[in-house]
């Protein structure tokens, strides 16, 4: 049945049950203690949990998927992987969607996956578990269009493993599952922003918006989710850093859901294979029925200058 089905629905229902498989070996990986932390660059790492949760989810996507290019942060190797890594069902609310027309047609050179399997590294080791998703990407022609973000320690403060966690998926023209969206507060403005990879372009930046509040935390998942949970109005990162892993599934959820998410300078990036994978102009995200345009315009002139 699932044969029937057009490839971006498919790929969205398997994305949901591997990023979920990847989620688990993320927690198993935290409760061993072993983190196994590389330095991959400056204020960059890499642990155990990374390269596990990747394998899973390339693996996974690569034997239900063999002519579709994938791209990973970790850039890892095809090795073996033990056989409970390798999921190949699909989540079915999905499969049993109605798919957009304009993806009925879309064939294996048209896609590009794109894979963090686990964003918020930094914060994963220090322990603020919350932070860190699994992101599946789907791009279409260039254009980021579906996504799955899966939260492995979602509500771990108050539920037990079984419980913890929680996936969403989104695909443009569609709509969103495994979510309930809320709009942020009217009456004072929220900005969310980089926990461990700010410098003065990023504080200055903020400073001229004269925010009531600055949410300060790990990861482009995490955050884009803090925009469609109503607890900010916009993500703002005018900084190189980000790569093409960290925005396309986040902002193909957040689109679907009716935010937006582009550059500093209110354009969008691609996503096709040949694409530089760092997000060089910096990052720009609202909420559902903020207006982006009006924030693109308060970047400071001498930021825009420095990321064109
Ligand atoms: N200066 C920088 N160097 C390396 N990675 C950066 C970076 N700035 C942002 N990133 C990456 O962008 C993602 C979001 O960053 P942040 O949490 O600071 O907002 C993180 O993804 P990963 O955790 O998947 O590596 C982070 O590593
Ligand atoms: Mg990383
Ligand atoms: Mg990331
Ligand atoms: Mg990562």
């Amino acid at each position: 049945m699932a044969q029937n089905v057009p490839l971006v629905l498919r790929l969205i229902a398997s994305s949901v049950t591997a990023a979920t498989r990847a989620g688990k070996i993320i927690r198993d990986i935290m409760s061993r203690g072993e983190l196994g932390i590389v330095e991959k660059g400056k204020n960059d790492l890499q642990t155990e949990a990374d390269r596990s949760a990747e394998r899973c989810l390339m693996a996974s996507l690569s034997q239900q998927y063999p002519n579709l290019t994938i791209i990973g942060e970790e850039g890892g190797s095809h090795c073996e992987v033990p056989s409970d890594w390798i999921v190949t069902d699909c989540d079915h609310n999905v499969l049993s969607q109605q798919c957009p027309l304009e993806y009925i047609d879309i064939s294996n050179n048209d896609v590009v996956v794109w894979i963090d399997p686990l964003d918020g590294t930094a914060e994963y080791t220090q322990g603020l578990l919350d932070h860190v998703t699994v992101l599946v990407g789907i791009s279409v022609k260039g254009k980021a269009v579906g996504g799955v973000i899966h939260q492995p320690y979602y509500n771990y403060q108050s539920v037990s493993s079984e419980l913890m966690g929680r996936t969403l998926w989104g695909l443009v023209g569609l709509g969103i599952g495994g979510f309930q969206r809320e709009d942020p507060p009217s009456d004072r403005l929220i900005l969310t922003t980089t926990r461990s990879h700010s410098n003065t372009m990023v504080n200055t930046t903020l400073d001229a918006f004269k925010p009531d509040e600055v949410l300060r935390v790990g990861g482009a998942g995490h955050k884009v989710l803090l925009l469609m949970e109503g607890k900010a109005h916009a993500y703002i990162f005018p900084s190189k850093g980000c790569k093409k892993w960290d925005t396309c599934a986040p902002e193909a959820v957040l689109t679907a859901i009716g935010g937006k998410l582009t550059d500093i300078h209110g354009n969008a990036y691609e996503y096709h294979k040949g694409v530089e994978h760092p997000n060089l102009r910096g990052v720009l995200a609202t909420a559902r029925g903020v207006d982006h345009s009006s924030f693109v315009k308060k970047i400071p002139r001498e930021v825009c200058d420095a990321l064109s």
